[in-house]
């Protein structure tokens, strides 16, 4: 017998193969979708009577910093490294490992209620994180950040660190952690210590996960220092490759795009971060076209200022849009797309798709709502009519973690409650 029977949906499975079906099933047996189709004789352990509903893979997001939930709100309408150095970096400074815990099981529990199956993170005490995960039911890949900042002490300590975590947690939470090595920014980081970064994640099999060309700034700092800018310096070092995840790309030009593409980088776009802190407009569509893997993220609360990847995808399509003058430019499809099989690339191709042997990671959506009625094209409502508030199941790895709108795998109440309190003590305690 099947463990769960998905019947009577919209099936969009984001497989050129085998389309949207309406009227569909999708079956799940240990972990991984056994079969998709029309109907289906099958029986199983749940049966989730889907009707009204869209069954979609589960949204990717590609970036972020969990715990930052905590600083939700804290500092807004400024400059990156003005907001850096100010305001973040010096409160990061105070929060505790269970401060830590709490934000990360809050983002835990906000991404699963807004249809996020799986995320990509850098932050620091990734024990925290990992342990939030894991307890969560989600799928991540994690890195302890590793910030230079001139100092040399500093960078060997959180190299040590890094790899600590990422032999650590690699594999763990039945498979749903993987690890990387999470170098901050080519700016925040030496060449030297980028290429001993490269050089430990490879004898690790590690992925790297880096913020690149974020800000003008980072542009004319890297030109200034190196005679070159950030995507050839990490090219020259041998650091690019598809092991790699670079967070942002604004500031590419064309020649860094093509750098990217040989070298098979996966890109995360994180649109409503760069509009906040007026970082400026990646040209997502010309690296769409070249056939770069590009995909979505939030990037943190403390930029964003949620973690909403319906959201995200509304913004990419209209920014692109208006940015090029042309309406045609990331059309609906091409944004689910992003947020499901791209970030899927980019973190385990085994998920961001339903098809039979694919993992279980997978949402439905609540088509009954009145901003989704009439709906003429499941997609384009997806893109431009929905909400993270619509998913109303999330399932991750075969596992059910939100059902019918009920957060099974955490206490919704007490994990709100607990960094609520948790962020009163810090500001008690910083003065922030
Ligand atoms: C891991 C560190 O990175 C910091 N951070 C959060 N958002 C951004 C961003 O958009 N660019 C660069 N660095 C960022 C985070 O607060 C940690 O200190
Ligand atoms: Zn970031």
């Amino acid at each position: 017998m099947a463990d769960i029977l998905i019947k009577n949906a919209y099936v969009l499975t984001m497989d050129p193969d085998l389309g949207d079906l309406k009227n569909g099933t999708v079956v799940i047996e240990n972990g991984r979708i056994t079969e998709i189709g029309k109907e289906t004789n099958e029986n199983a352990e749940t049966i989730i009577d889907a009707k009204h509903s869209v069954v979609m893979p589960g949204l990717v997001n590609t970036h972020t910093h969990a715990a930052t939930t905590l600083f939700r709100g804290y500092a807004d309408d400024m400059q990156l490294a003005e907001w850096l150095e100010r305001c973040i970096w010096p409160a990061e400074a105070k929060v505790t490992a269970e401060d830590i815990y709490k934000g990360s099981l809050l983002a835990c529990l906000e991404m699963i209620k807004s249809g996020t199956t799986s995320f990509a993170d850098m932050y620091f005490f990734m024990d925290e994180t990992a342990k939030a995960v894991e307890l969560s039911g989600l799928r991540a890949s994690l890195s302890h950040g590793l910030t230079e900042l001139g100092n040399k002490e500093k960078g060997d300590n959180d190299l040590k660190e890094g790899r600590r975590f990422v032999r650590a947690w690699q594999g763990a939470a039945e498979g749903r952690i993987e690890t990387m090595y999470g170098p901050h920014a080519p700016n925040t980081c030496s060449e030297e210590y980028l290429a001993k970064v490269r050089e430990e994640a490879s004898r690790d099999g590690a992925r790297i996960h880096i913020h690149l060309l974020e800000t003008e700034a980072e542009l004319t700092e890297v030109k200034e220092k190196y005679g070159k800018c950030s995507v050839r310096l990490l090219d020259d070092i041998g650091f690019l490759g598809p092991h790699v995840l670079a967070a942002h790309c604004v500031w590419v030009s064309d020649s860094d795009m093509e750098i990217l593409r040989k070298r098979g980088v996966n890109i995360s776009h994180n649109v409503i971060s760069n509009m906040k802190l007026a970082s400026g407009i990646a040209p997502v569509h010309k690296m769409l076209e070249k056939g770069i893997n590009v995909s979505l993220g939030t990037d943190g609360c403390a930029s964003n200022n949620n973690l909403d990847l319906f959201e995200e995808m509304k913004t990419a399509a209209l920014l692109h849009k208006v940015n090029t003058f042309d309406p045609t430019v990331l059309p609906a499809r091409q944004v689910l797309e992003m947020g499901t099989v791209k970030g899927a690339k980019a973190l385990d191709p085994e998920t961001g798709m339903l098809k039979a042997g694919k993992k279980a990671d997978l949402i439905l959506v609540d088509m009954r709502k009145p901003h989704l009625t009439p709906c003429f094209d499941v997609a384009s409502h997806l893109v431009y009519s929905a909400k993270g508030s619509d998913v109303r199941t999330t399932i991750v790895n075969g596992k059910i973690l939100m059902d019918d709108y009920k957060v099974l795998a955490l206490d919704e109440q007490k994990v709100m409650e607990e960094t609520q309190k948790a962020v009163e003590e810090l500001v008690s305690r910083v003065n922030i």
